[in-house]
């Protein structure tokens, strides 16, 4: 029988390279749900090519319009139309699925996270800004209902293939790989005028506009290092960052007795949406292998937190806990969302996540209802803050 797949935000960069994965392997998955935003001319696409049973789109707007797309394109099957957040909780916990891959970006991920959970589909998880949010209520809750969580990020991915079948307990720490992101070789005064263009110039990947903002503030390994602390139950002084700038080895596990065991190939998404469907198997894939002698050199540098301050808060977040990590991810996605608009600039980044945070008064353990509205107020102090 195939494995059936549901994908929240399929024409993103991870919702197309995991239907990319699913297209290469036809008879082992199926697609029976997709969500999208805007993006109503390919999400068309994909329903004509892979025949889901439900498709959302973020309004009733856009979803008129793949409607209007279907009926003149004459799709010779019925599909249901959805939108908004309703549409988003139906294809998350959508009835048909086994695993949910969580490719939409930010934290409007966690409600229907934790809807899937809830119905006990697997997830596959890219969206790590949920974890960030609400990570304690995602994995206690994917623990009472037994649900596999399975990292789709390349080091959480690569961290959890390393850990394959050993004990966690012999864990002495991890080490996260980081690029360094669009500007590594700059220093901080170079910083000042850098337009968003020269942002989204990842030297290794091709990701969102998002992800690809948060690596070069290094707000992505700050959110990956609180990410790793939920996923693989480690202390934060067990999760330690280095510089990379090849992202040929995508992360590490040191254990007690100081073997290292790292994870490698070469910078390909594809790889861990692979192993995150088909998981604890491997298959082969339309990938490149990895050439080490025409890798030739592998470098790796100290992270640097008075170049990169957003890491010492993500830490600092992550460490305090309760409603801070959430405060830390909210205001970050504000701020990215207004560097990209070009309403700050780059470095502003930076202060509005310290100034938000700085005014926060946190929740130790908050519910559900008090991690939203933390999220709420932490987003509208952000979007206040230079305006
Ligand atoms: N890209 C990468 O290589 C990696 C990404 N990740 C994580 O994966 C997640 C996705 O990143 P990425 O693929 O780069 O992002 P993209 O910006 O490329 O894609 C985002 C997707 O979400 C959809 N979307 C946006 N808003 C909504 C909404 N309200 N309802 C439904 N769908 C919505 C978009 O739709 P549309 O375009 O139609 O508007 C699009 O399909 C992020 O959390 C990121 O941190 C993690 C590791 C690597
Ligand atoms: C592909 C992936 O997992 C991204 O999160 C990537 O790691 C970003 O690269 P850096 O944050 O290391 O620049
Ligand atoms: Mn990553």
């Amino acid at each position: 029988m195939k494995k059936r797949i549901a994908i929240l935000g399929s024409t993103g960069s991870i919702g197309t390279q995991t239907l990319d994965v699913i297209a290469a392997h036809p008879d082992e998955y199926e697609v029976v749900a997709l969500a999208a935003g805007r993006n109503t001319a390919l999400l068309a696409e994909q329903v004509k090519r892979f025949r889901p049973r439900l498709v959302s789109c973020i309004d009733e707007e856009s979803a008129a319009e793949l409607r209007e797309e279907l009926i003149s394109s004459g799709l010779g099957y019925k599909v249901e139309i959805e939108h908004g957040e309703h549409g988003l909780l139906q294809v998350a916990a959508h009835a048909g699925a086994d695993m949910l891959i969580t490719a939409i970006i930010g934290a409007r991920g966690l409600s229907p996270t934790l809807a899937a959970i809830d119905a006990g589909i697997a997830i596959g998880l890219a969206n790590k800004e949920t974890l960030i949010s609400a990570g304690h209520l995602v994995m206690e809750s994917a623990r009472k209902k037994r649900v596999p969580i399975i990292p789709i990020d390349s080091e959480h991915s690569a961290i959890f293939q390393c850990l394959n079948g050993g004990e966690r307990r012999e864990v002495k720490k991890i080490i996260l790989t980081a690029s360094g992101g669009a500007f590594r070789g700059r220093s901080r005064e170079e910083l000042v005028d850098v337009k968003v263009e020269e942002a989204l110039q990842h030297p290794n990947w091709s990701m969102g506009a998002k992800i690809t903002v948060d690596s070069a503030t290094m707000v992505n390994k700050g959110l990956e290092v609180i990410e790793a602390h939920w996923l693989f139950g480690l202390a934060y002084d067990q999760i330690e960052v280095v510089i990379h700038p090849e992202s040929i080895i995508h992360s590490m596990v040191e254990f007690v007795d100081t073997s290292i065991i790292a994870q490698m190939g070469l910078p390909d998404m594809r790889v861990p949406i692979q192993y995150a469907l088909t998981y604890p198997q491997r298959k082969s894939g339309p990938f490149q292998s990895l050439d080490l002698v025409r890798a030739g050199k592998l470098h790796f540098y100290e992270m640097d937190e008075e170049r990169f301050p957003c890491i010492r808060m993500a830490y600092d977040a992550g460490r305090c806990g309760g409603t801070m990590p959430t405060v830390f991810n909210a205001a970050n996605e504000i701020a990215v969302e207004r560097f990209l608009q070009g309403q700050i600039s780059f470095l502003q980044i930076e202060d509005i996540i310290a100034e938000v945070m700085n005014r926060h008064t946190v929740i130790a353990r908050p519910e559900l209802e008090e991690i939203l509205s933390a999220d709420e107020w932490a987003r509208m102090e952000a979007r206040r803050l230079f305006a």
